[in-house]
């Protein structure tokens, strides 16, 4: 008889997401917290990161609000090895955490290329390498890095930002493969628009700059950081996914694939 999964179930597991204040990690946050999983949410507000763990613990969960820049390795390696000890595990990790903003290339500063692929890319790394350490020592752990789909494709205005997601593409399928054979996962999630506060912000903060996102999606609407959240659960849960390592699941709405010039498929009348 095939055995049927039941939902994601996260009870007396540890997870680690960087950026977890806000928007998409504050969601992915939580829902690893409905699940039933203690969360230490990072980041260099503290009142936002003490928001979100007050909502977690609303589900009888540990939560806890760590404060910590994800470009200082040794912050970075120093909190983790904390978390680890104190909860005698790590489960899972989401390199959440990112900045952003439009810019031509040639008017880019090299501090404001520096801030981005250090925040994106090295925060990433050194998240990763501390985590995957007590991850591979377990023999089990989920890593997931939140990415763009620019990371493949490119995208006018944000090479910073589509350099580092690129970068972090190719780490993830490095220590896929890397890790694999030791029980550690390393997956991608890219979403699509999504309604957060930092990405209005950062990517379209006027009207006309948000139809023009809007009109770049076939599905025709932004998602929700909860939407996200769901499809970070499957990728994090290894009942669910345990065979899913070093790939990309992809949640825009067809937005990447939306560059065609007949978008409902017929001409639109006419011979
Ligand atoms: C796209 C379509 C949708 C496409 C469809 C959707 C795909 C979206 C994919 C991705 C979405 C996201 O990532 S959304 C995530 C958005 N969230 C955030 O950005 C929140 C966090 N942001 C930040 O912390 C800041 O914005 C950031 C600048 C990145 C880092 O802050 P810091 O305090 O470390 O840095 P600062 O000291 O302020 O600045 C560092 C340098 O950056 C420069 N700098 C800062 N802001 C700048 C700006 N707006 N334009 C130019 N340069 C800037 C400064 O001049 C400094 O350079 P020097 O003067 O030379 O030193
Ligand atoms: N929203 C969207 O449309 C899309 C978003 N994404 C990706 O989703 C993720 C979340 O984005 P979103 O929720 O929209 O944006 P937010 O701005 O809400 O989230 C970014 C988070 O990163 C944290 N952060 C930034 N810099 C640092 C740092 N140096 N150290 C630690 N934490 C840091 C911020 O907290 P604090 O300021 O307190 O440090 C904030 O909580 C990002 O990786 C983004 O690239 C991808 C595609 C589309």
């Amino acid at each position: 008889m095939t055995a049927v999964t039941a939902p994601a179930d996260f009870a007396g597991q540890v997870a680690i997401v960087t950026g977890g204040g806000s928007g998409i990690g504050r969601a992915v946050a939580l829902r690893w917290a409905v699940g039933g999983g203690d969360v230490v949410v990072v980041g260099r507000r503290t009142g936002s990161l003490e928001e979100t763990a007050g909502l977690a613990e609303r589900y009888g969960v540990r939560a806890e609000a760590a404060a910590c820049d994800v470009r200082d390795a040794d912050a970075v390696g120093a909190l983790v090895d904390r978390v680890a000890a104190d909860h005698g595990r790590l489960d899972a990790l989401v390199n959440n955490a990112a900045g952003n903003f439009v810019s031509a290339a040639e008017d880019l500063s090299p501090g404001g290329w520096r801030a981005v692929v250090d925040i994106v890319l090295n925060g990433t790394f050194y998240c990763t390498h501390a985590a995957g350490r007590h991850m591979l020592a377990a023999g089990r752990g989920a890593v997931l890095n939140v990415i763009a789909s620019y990371a493949w494709h490119g995208h006018p205005g944000t090479v910073h930002s589509a350099a580092a997601k690129g970068g972090v593409l190719a780490m993830t399928r490095t220590l896929a493969a890397e890790w694999a054979g030791r029980g550690v996962r390393v997956n991608c999630l890219s979403p699509g628009p999504t309604e957060t506060e930092g990405a209005g912000a950062a990517l379209w903060p006027t009207d006309e700059a948000r139809q023009r996102v809007l009109a770049s999606v076939p599905a025709g609407r932004f998602t929700t950081p909860e939407e996200v959240a769901e499809s970070a659960a499957f990728l994090l849960d290894g009942r669910r996914a345990g065979y899913v390592t070093g790939d990309v699941l992809t949640v825009d709405g067809g937005q990447w694939l939306g560059r065609a010039v007949y978008t409902d498929g017929t001409r639109g009348g006419g011979a």
